[in-house]
């Protein structure tokens, strides 16, 4: 069962959320040193160089979140975020007391954010940075460099609840992002056939409609409906007849391409998009799947039990210019292969009567 592809405004939907978080660290970040300034008192001399530290920060937040040109949300622009908090807490630390400073678990909001946003790779990434930082806070001139490498198993100490911070967030976090995707999928899933369901379709279907009308390209609608279910519900019993809907899905799944989209709309009814696919064509492909469920059969018990199919075909441009209108039509289409003795394929036509 794999998550259907998040159409883009969703994707940007989920970082739109992110981002929010993100600036909202940002400025907590912000609020922190201030308060350290106001009231945890640096020397008199250093005092300047925090208040610059935080003007710059605050006008890359500024610029960055709330002018119209960064706007468009990505992981990157994320992930440029918290390597310049790490910069602007690397800054603040210096001039705060350095590995003393009350202000050193601050990098804990960067690892935080970046085990949540942005993966394994980025927050061990940013953790080797952040431990290099800690080497250059460390220091006090550079004949002391060898001595703090020396000092490194204090360090160490100092450097293992970010480790350990990093690595129990990644892990929480890549756990519920698998729920999130298993969740996605069941709620896109027929449970009885495997295809996308109805709401999954409408998704996909809006997405690849989409592109057909911006390059007017052809593409065509198959409402399918079994013939028959009923009979074999009320003869063999529900089991049978869930067996013949899983089998005409693989059936009709198998005549279609990769490309093709195929979901059960609810019942005995299956739809079916297919991109760039002229009314002909559409014909072609409809009639191939009608033959292969004739010529297919479900085992009940020791019987072997045939069951035909009904299609209805409605093609854009020609038979609707949107998405909904085309589904009627294809509807109404298959209403007349039902009415002229089923087992049959037929095409929307202007004659028939418009539900849209
Ligand atoms: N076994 C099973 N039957 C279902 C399921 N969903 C709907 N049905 C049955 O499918 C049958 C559909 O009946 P009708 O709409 O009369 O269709 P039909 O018997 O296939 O005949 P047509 O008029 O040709 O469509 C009903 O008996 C429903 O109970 C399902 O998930 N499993």
């Amino acid at each position: 069962m794999k998550p259907i592809d998040l159409p883009v405004s969703l994707e940007r939907e989920e970082l739109r959320g992110l981002a929010r978080t993100v600036a909202e660290i940002e400025w907590l970040l912000l609020v922190l040193v201030l308060l350290y300034q106001a009231f945890g008192g640096p020397k008199e001399e250093d005092r300047a160089a925090i208040s610059m530290a935080m003007m710059f920060f605050a006008a890359f937040v500024l610029t960055f979140r709330y002018t119209n040109f960064y706007r468009t949300e990505s992981r990157w622009k994320i992930a440029i975020e918290t390597w310049v908090m790490i910069v602007f807490i690397t800054w603040s630390l210096w001039f705060t007391g350095k590995l003393g400073s009350p202000l050193l678990n601050c990098y804990l909001l960067v690892i935080i954010t970046s085990a949540l946003t942005l993966g394994k790779l980025s927050t061990a990434a940013e953790l080797l940075v952040i431990s290099l930082a800690l080497l250059m806070l460390g220091h006090e001139s550079a004949q002391d460099w060898l001595l703090s490498l020396s000092n490194i198993g204090g360090m160490a100490v100092l450097f293992v609840p970010f480790i350990l911070v990093g690595y129990v967030t990644t892990m929480f976090s890549a756990d519920i992002r698998y729920g999130l995707s298993k969740v996605k999928a069941l709620s896109e899933t027929d449970e009885l056939t495997g295809l996308l369901n109805r709401r999954a379709f409408s998704i996909v279907a809006t997405r690849m409609f989409g592109q057909a009308t911006r390059y007017t390209r052809p593409l065509s609608i198959l409402m399918i409906d079994s013939d028959g279910l009923k009979q074999v519900n009320d003869r063999y019993g529900h089991g049978a007849g869930d067996d013949m809907l899983r089998m005409l899905a693989q059936c009709i799944q198998h005549e279609l391409r990769s490309t093709d989209v195929l979901a059960r709309q609810g019942g005995d009814e299956f739809v079916a998009l297919l991109p760039e696919t002229s009314a002909a064509s559409a014909r072609e492909v409809a009639e191939r799947v009608r033959h292969a469920v004739e010529n297919a059969r479900t085992e009940v018990g020791s019987e072997l039990v045939q069951n035909t199919i009904s299609i209805g075909i409605a093609t854009y441009p020609d038979d609707g210019r949107i998405l909904e209108t085309l589904l009627v039509n294809a509807d109404s289409a298959l209403y007349r292969a039902k009415a002229a003795g089923r087992n049959l394929v037929a095409e929307f036509t202007a004659s028939e009567p418009d539900l849209a």
